[in-house]
């Protein structure tokens, strides 16, 4: 039985890719603050709901998604019903696996994981870090689950801030740059619905070029890039406002404020 204990939005999207995953229904024990919401949960998926000392007690695997603020509460509420051979998951941003073990309680493994919003098409960027008395074996377990729904990879836990901010956060840097470029070409008289279409299909192209070719991205912008060109003149605007620098700024800060929220 895997338990996921505050089903907000990334528990959902974790739930479903489960559930497509082929994992059965009444495998899945699903918490949530209100009611209505864990029954919501119940129609949709089939999934069992309930409290979150009784999932932590029913459940082999426990998966935290509850927002960093309120790990250390969903902990102190969970820590007297989680034995000791239980595999943790955490996948707050910022929470440490030792803010973790230290509030569960002797020996218990605890794997910080940092997925991100595409677990939802199977498309998810998972990193994933043992905690200090996590195992090979819980690693794989770990992967396990999250290989379904995506990449997964394994980075030391020291990395896991930046991570954050590139892959946790990257899909919304990305649907910004969308906008942007929607609004551009609605500023230049585009109907918005045909702007959207042709930036998304650029983006879906731009990614699946990445992905698959296994070219650098600097090689594909040159391919773009003619002289004397179009894109060249759009590539000066750009160095010309120092978006570079900026996605370097943005990023940082993402990382920054990853290694406070633990704090609260
Ligand atoms: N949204 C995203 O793109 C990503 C989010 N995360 C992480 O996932 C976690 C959840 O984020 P979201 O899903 O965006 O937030 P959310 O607010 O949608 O989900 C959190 C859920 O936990 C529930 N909750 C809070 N305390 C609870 C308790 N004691 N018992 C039961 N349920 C409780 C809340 O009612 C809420 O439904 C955060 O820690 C965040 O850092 C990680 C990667 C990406
Ligand atoms: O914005 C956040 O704090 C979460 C963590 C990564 C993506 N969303």
């Amino acid at each position: 039985m895997i338990a996921i204990l505050g089903t907000g939005k990334m528990g959902e999207a974790l739930l479903s890719g489960l559930v497509r995953a082929g994992l059965r229904p009444d495998e899945i024990v699903a918490t949530a603050r209100r009611p209505e919401r864990a029954e919501a949960l119940r129609e949709r998926y089939g999934v069992r709901v309930a409290g979150n000392a009784e999932a932590a007690k029913l459940a082999e695997t426990l998966i935290l998604a509850v927002k960093p603020q309120d790990m250390g509460a969903l902990l102190a509420e969970i820590a007297p019903h989680v034995p000791a051979d239980r595999l943790v998951i955490s996948v707050a941003a910022g929470i440490t696996t030792a803010f973790v073990e230290t509030r569960l309680g002797d020996g218990v493994a605890v794997v910080r994981v940092m997925s991100n919003t595409p677990v939802l098409v199977d498309e998810a960027m998972s990193v994933i870090s043992a905690g200090a008395h996590a195992s090979e074996e819980h690693l794989r377990r770990t992967e396990a689950l999250l290989s379904p729904v995506g990449k997964v990879l394994r980075i030391p836990e020291a990395q896991q801030d930046a991570a954050t901010a590139l892959s946790g956060s990257g899909p919304a840097y990305f649907f910004y740059l969308v906008e942007a470029m929607v609004d551009a070409g609605i500023l230049l008289g585009m109907p918005r619905a045909a702007a959207l279409d042709m930036v998304t299909q650029s983006i879906v192209g731009a990614a699946i070029m990445l992905r698959d070719s296994g070219e650098h991205p600097v090689i594909l912008r040159e391919a773009v890039t003619s002289p004397g060109g179009t894109t060249i003149a759009a590539i000066a605007e750009l160095e010309r406002h120092k978006v570079r620098a900026a996605f370097l700024d943005a990023i940082e800060a993402a990382c920054e404020r990853s290694r406070r929220l633990a704090s609260g």
